[in-house]
């Protein structure tokens, strides 16, 4: 019974530390979200989250606001403190400078460069315990730790379908396929992500905007890939200034074209090759911890192919327009038997207004 009131407190602890990790969501770039709660007799004496790449970590947030309070006290930190100096000095040796006597940790470090904090803390003679809510904490930072294990950035597909499966009509036509409230997840969603992408189609056909539509939400960086650059010249992506666009091409392409676009303000950058797998790459060197992709279909197919995408969201529309020649959300994948389909692991469902969103995971390529 005293072990169920603990573990239950400890949960709530814990669930507090991810609520203050996530006021720094999408801002923490190549940094991961953390949140913690230092906690004297019973009571919060001090809470952090780390805000940003370059800021302190949640740790010494938390410490700051307990003062002379965390002598003593047990800090709950959403990832295990780091051991390394990085852009910021080791946490482990504020933990231990302020005399804490217990610390709880979500999840353990994958970063290799920070790993050894749990070790350092426990021959300093403090406590520790490790994996309170761990499945929380590791899908809050889904995409840091697949950054650090993959090195490249995480991969989310979003598309939003008619019943029957077409993104578009047969003549283009596709706003809007969703009601309001899905297209505002898809804004909050932006907010989160680093980057988002399309290809030259999507620019030429649907003149998107590509921003979270939200008064003081982070933007994402709007990225669009062309071989040709052959874009249109006053699209929103160069025309509205509330986000930067990159476009990203191949060696040699059109100079007068790139030209035009450095004209606008848009940044291009010629890769050896425009391949997802080479554009996720270059964002992975930027530092991006999540990227979205945005793309028609032909794009989508060979994000899939190529291991650019790890999890899939489609918002489902209750409705039917038909036509043969009407665009599906991922193109030619090769497929020819029903045992290759690529069958999505930890779905989730849920419906938005009239319409459904189902997430899930890619499994993973070996
Ligand atoms: N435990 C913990 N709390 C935080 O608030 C953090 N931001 C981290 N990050 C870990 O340390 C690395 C970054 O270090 P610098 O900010 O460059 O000093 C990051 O990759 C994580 O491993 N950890
Ligand atoms: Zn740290």
């Amino acid at each position: 019974m005293i072990d169920d009131k603990m573990n239950d407190f400890d949960s709530s602890m814990m669930r507090r530390c991810l609520e203050l990790a996530q006021k720094a969501l999408g801002k923490t770039a190549p940094n991961p979200m953390v949140g913690a709660v230092v906690v004297q007799n019973g009571q919060i004496v001090g809470e952090g989250y780390h805000p940003g790449a370059g800021q302190p970590h949640a740790e010494v947030f938390a410490l700051r606001a307990a003062d002379h309070l965390a002598r003593g006290a047990t800090i709950y930190v959403s990832l295990e403190p780091c051991n390394h100096y990085g852009k910021t000095p080791p946490c482990v040796e504020a933990l231990i400078a302020a005399g804490v006597a217990k610390v709880v940790v979500g999840m353990v470090d994958p970063n290799p460069q920070a790993a050894g904090g749990i070790e350092k803390l426990r021959s300093a003679g403090i406590e520790v315990v490790v994996g309170v809510e761990e499945e929380a904490c590791r899908q809050l930072n889904e995409a840091f730790v697949h950054r650090i294990l993959y090195k490249r950035p995480f991969g989310i597909l979003k598309y939003a379908m008619t019943l029957d499966g077409k993104i578009a009509t047969s003549s283009g036509h596709s706003s809007w396929i969703t009601d309001l409230a899905a297209r505002n997840v898809v804004h909050q969603l932006r907010a989160a992500c680093d980057a988002v992408i399309v290809g030259g189609n999507t620019v030429r056909h649907d003149n998107p905007h590509l921003t979270s539509h939200q008064v003081e939400a982070r933007n994402p960086l709007r990225v669009v890939m062309s071989r040709s650059l052959e874009l249109p010249e006053n699209a929103y992506l160069w025309e509205t200034e509330e986000a930067a666009t990159l476009v990203l091409t191949q060696v040699g392409a059109n100079p007068d074209l790139q030209k035009l676009l450095l004209r606008k303000g848009v940044n291009v950058v010629e890769l050896d090759s425009l391949t997802p797998d080479k554009v996720m790459s270059y964002l992975y060197d930027l530092g991006f911890l999540s990227v979205l992709w945005e793309c028609g279909g032909i794009l989508a197919a060979n994000a899939i192919a190529e291991g650019a995408v790890q999890k899939i969201m489609a918002f489902i529309a209750p409705k039917i327009i038909g036509g043969d020649g009407a665009p599906s959300p991922v193109g030619n994948l090769g497929f020819q038997q029903m045992t290759e389909a690529l069958t999505l692991e930890r779905i989730n469902w849920q419906t938005i207004g009239p319409d459904c969103l189902m997430e899930g995971y890619l499994p993973l390529r070996r």
